[in-house]
């Protein structure tokens, strides 16, 4: 049902600040000093910041740790090119203690004090406050610090992470200032990419400081960003040997008194390449689909019974409900129904609505390969977990048995054991009334194809994404199907090149 989707090696792999110390012990253990480390990552950060911003003067903030440490060494290589560098350690220097202590050692100018004078006539600042070792919320001078870095407008450049942010889950904790550029080390954390952590890193640079990839093989990493490096390979593109029924075929629920949404989910299903597309249409309204649809075949049913006569067809093998479904007892029958011929089933909006007063009723049902796709309001209604984003999709998944993908402008995509993908390149105009309903017919296509559930939610997000992002402003959800092939047009270039 779902392949293994495991990547261990990915450059696309997320660390958490636990498993990044893990890392860093391992590749120490390997050989590469903690010591080459920190002068590779402050070495890594003082070329960024040289490359992104011409020599002014710098302030650089430098912790109790070796996020502090990692300052040190930037400041040095700055100084050492000439730039007017100014550095204030909250602490002091005898409080330090290893790699840091032995960087901060070979500064030799006077530390400013920790206050925010420290970053008057300051052209840029360094935040080396806190890294992965952010372990309370920030308060006393530091808050006072990062207060004063987020009322100047000084450009920064955050290492790791901008301190106080949680590297976890992309909160913060106590206070963190906006970066302009964030110079993390090795491979991203959840926390960059999940909200609100994302909008404060700025631009995102990863440096090789000399971890050996093989220190992720006893981590096993388990979540990732999305990208096609994840599904690429597998993507199913049509081969000579196609033919319809072998590109699967999507039976769409279509509503009675909403019948633009699952027009669009039917549509969006066979851009992205579904062999063949039905809509299933209540008779009452039939004639308004079957006018309005031309490739999309358009069936009628009466009930319950005759929505399962169209599921009695083997050859549907994939069914997609929810988008203007309509919200009540006959939606829940629908997708029990559905449910029930144990096929790859896509679940959005009504269909999932319809199950708020029993959510248990739902989870009991899903006994094969489905996909829900609920945006956050819609996910409240069925599940009832403390969290952050990935934490509350991946118990989401546990619980009730199916891929789930919780919308967004961080969309999370979670399996029931525990893997778990965040999507990063939605565009803000994705924010427009049916764009969801567009995803699950993209999400339905690729299953018709033959991805797993996991997959296709991955690459259905991505793609969704990228096609917002190639159409630009102005997006409608309509528009989104039609920009579709130019996005595939490049996946394709990019696998042949
Ligand atoms: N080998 C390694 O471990 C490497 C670590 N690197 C850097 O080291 C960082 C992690 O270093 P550490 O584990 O020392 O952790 P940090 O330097 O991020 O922070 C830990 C220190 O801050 C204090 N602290 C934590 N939260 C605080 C708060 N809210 N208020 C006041 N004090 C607080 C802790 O008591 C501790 O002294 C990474 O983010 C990265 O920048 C890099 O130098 C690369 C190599
Ligand atoms: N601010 C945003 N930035 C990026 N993507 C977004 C944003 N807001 C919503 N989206 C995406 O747009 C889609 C909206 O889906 P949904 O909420 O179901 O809307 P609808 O029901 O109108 O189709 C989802 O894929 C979601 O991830
Ligand atoms: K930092």
């Amino acid at each position: 049902m779902i392949t293994e989707l495991k990547f261990e090696h990915s450059e696309l792999s997320l660390l958490t600040p636990t498993q990044m110390g893990d890392a860093d012990r391992a590749a120490e253990a390997a050989g590469v000093s903690g010591a080459a480390m920190m002068e590779a990552a402050g070495g890594a950060v003082a070329v960024a910041v040289g490359e992104r911003w011409q020599m002014r003067p710098v302030t650089v903030l430098c912790g109790p740790g070796n996020n502090g440490g990692d300052g040190f060494v930037v400041a040095r290589h700055l100084s050492a090119a000439g730039w007017p560098v100014k550095v204030a350690l909250l602490g002091s220097r005898e409080k330090l203690s290893g790699d840091a202590a032995r960087v901060a050692s070979m500064w030799k100018d006077e530390l400013a004090p920790f206050t925010p004078d420290s970053l008057d006539g300051a052209g840029v600042i360094v935040d080396a406050l806190f890294g992965a070792g952010l372990s309370r919320a920030l308060d006393g001078q530091a808050a006072i610090l990062v207060e004063a870095m987020k009322s100047r407008r000084v450009p920064i450049c955050a290492v790791d992470v901008p301190s106080g942010l949680d590297g976890a889950s992309g909160r913060v904790r106590g206070a963190a200032a906006p970066a302009d550029l964030t110079v993390t080390f090795f491979r991203k954390k959840p926390g960059h990419l999940l909200y609100p952590g994302r909008a404060l890193c700025g631009d995102i640079l990863v440096a090789d400081i000399g971890t050996p990839v093989s220190v992720l093989d006893a981590i096993g990493p388990n979540t990732w960003e999305n990208g096609p490096g994840l599904w690429l390979g597998g993507y199913p593109w049509p081969e000579p040997e196609s033919y319809k029924y072998k590109r699967g075929e999507v039976l769409v629920l279509g509503g009675e008194a909403i019948t633009g949404a699952s027009r669009m989910t039917a549509l969006a299903a066979s851009r992205a390449g579904a062999g063949m597309v039905t809509l299933a249409a209540p008779k009452a309204v039939w004639s308004i689909y079957a006018t309005a649809l031309t490739n999309v075949m358009v069936d009628s049913f009466e009930g319950v019974s005759g929505w399962q006569a169209l599921l009695a067809d083997k050859r549907r093998t994939v069914i997609a409900i929810g988008p203007g479904a309509g919200v009540g007892t006959l939606t829940r029958r629908y997708v029990a129904a559905a449910l029930a011929m144990k096929r790859a089933t896509v679940l959005d909006a009504d269909a999932l609505t319809s199950f708020a007063e029993a959510p248990e009723d739902l989870f009991r049902a899903i006994d094969g390969p489905c996909v829900m796709t609920p945006h956050d309001g819609e996910f409240m209604r069925l599940f009832h977990f403390e969290g952050d984003k990935l934490e509350r999709a991946r118990a989401a998944a546990r619980q009730s048995g199916a891929i789930v993908l919780l919308k967004g402008s961080d969309t999370v995509i979670a399996a029931p054991d525990g893997r778990a993908i965040i999507n990063s390149n939605a565009p803000p105009q994705l924010a427009t009334g049916g764009s969801g309903d567009v995803l699950t017919g993209f999400i339905s296509g690729l299953l018709a194809q033959g991805m797993t559930g996991f997959e296709a939610a991955a690459a259905g997000a991505w793609i969704h994404g990228a096609a917002a992002a190639e159409f630009g402003l102005g997006l409608v959800a309509e528009d989104l199907q039609g920009v579709l092939p130019r996005v595939l047009q490049k996946l394709r270039a990019q696998l042949d090149a």
